[in-house]
């Protein structure tokens, strides 16, 4: 009957769910990096392709960094001339405007907040991630921008996940460039993963996963939230507070006329 039916397609779908959690888990501590593809399905990704199309179109993005031209023609080398790369806009979520890309980060909490406290769950298990950064919305317009082999969190500010939701549909890098290079040290090997529409990726943000965007030639959008583990993040915050109180300890002797200056 329908109840049976309906208590069935929940059950399929719970254990779905399930299945993919364990994945992730497996596959962050055997890679330190996990990929996750057809996240939200067609019509969910497309809705959140058009409303990050809209921001981008509107203008809401800030300028990208300038960055050396990587076009080979000689003309360019020689002026040396920097295009702009990659351009951003951080969404906290209640602007409005933004439903989708809250629905998106919405969904990416509770896979996450799931990992961490599932059974057996290795590494993860070392974390206690209660809250996340806004979301970055990334647009790379193409013409060869790109972004440099870097570390997320080289010094420990909190952050332990980052998680990359792609928009872009029927992307060829072969065509397009625009691959993750992902180099896992300690160790030899890369990973490299193409922008595709509905994927996810999940990696830790430390030393372990040293990373670049290669040149795209095609506009190349992504949606990253970084995930702070509760400890790392409160010994950062306290660090930047010793930091900045010693700062203005200093900056206030020496505005102060001690004593010795003459009048
Ligand atoms: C635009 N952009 C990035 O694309 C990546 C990054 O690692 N992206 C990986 C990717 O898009 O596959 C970043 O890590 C990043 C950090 C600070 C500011 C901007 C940044
Ligand atoms: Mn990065």
């Amino acid at each position: 009957n329908a109840e049976q039916y309906f208590r069935e397609l929940l059950d399929k779908r719970e254990r779905r769910y399930e299945d993919l959690c364990r994945n992730i888990i497996n596959d962050m501590n055997q890679y330190g990096l996990s990929v996750v593809d057809d996240f939200l399905g067609m019509e969910k990704g497309l809705q959140i392709l058009n409303e990050v199309g809209c921001m981008y179109n509107s203008g809401a993005f800030q300028d990208g960094q300038l960055v050396h031209n990587m076009r080979t023609d000689a003309r360019s080398a020689v002026r040396g001339d920097k295009i702009r790369g990659d351009k951003i806009k951080w969404v906290g979520g209640t602007e409005p405007g933004c439903s989708n890309v809250c629905y998106l980060t919405n969904q990416i909490d509770s896979v996450i907040y799931r990992v961490n406290t599932m059974k057996d769950n290795g590494i993860l298990g070392n974390y206690h991630i209660r809250e996340r950064t806004r979301a970055m919305v990334a647009c790379y317009p193409g013409s060869g921008t790109h972004y440099v082999m870097h570390v997320d969190n080289p010094n420990k500010d909190g952050r332990v996940i980052t998680a990359i939701y792609y928009l872009n549909i029927n992307w060829d890098a072969r065509e397009s460039g625009g691959i993750l290079r992902i180099r896992p040290t300690p160790g030899t090997t890369v990973a490299d993963i193409e922008p595709k529409f509905d994927r996810l990726i999940f990696f830790w943000s430390d030393i372990r996963n040293p990373h670049e965007v290669q040149p795209a030639h095609r506009t190349r959008y992504a949606i990253t939230v970084w995930y702070f583990d509760a400890k790392e993040r409160e010994e950062a915050l306290n660090r930047a507070k010793q930091e900045n109180s010693r700062n203005n300890a200093i900056a206030a002797q020496q505005a102060e006329p001690d004593s010795t200056t003459p009048a």
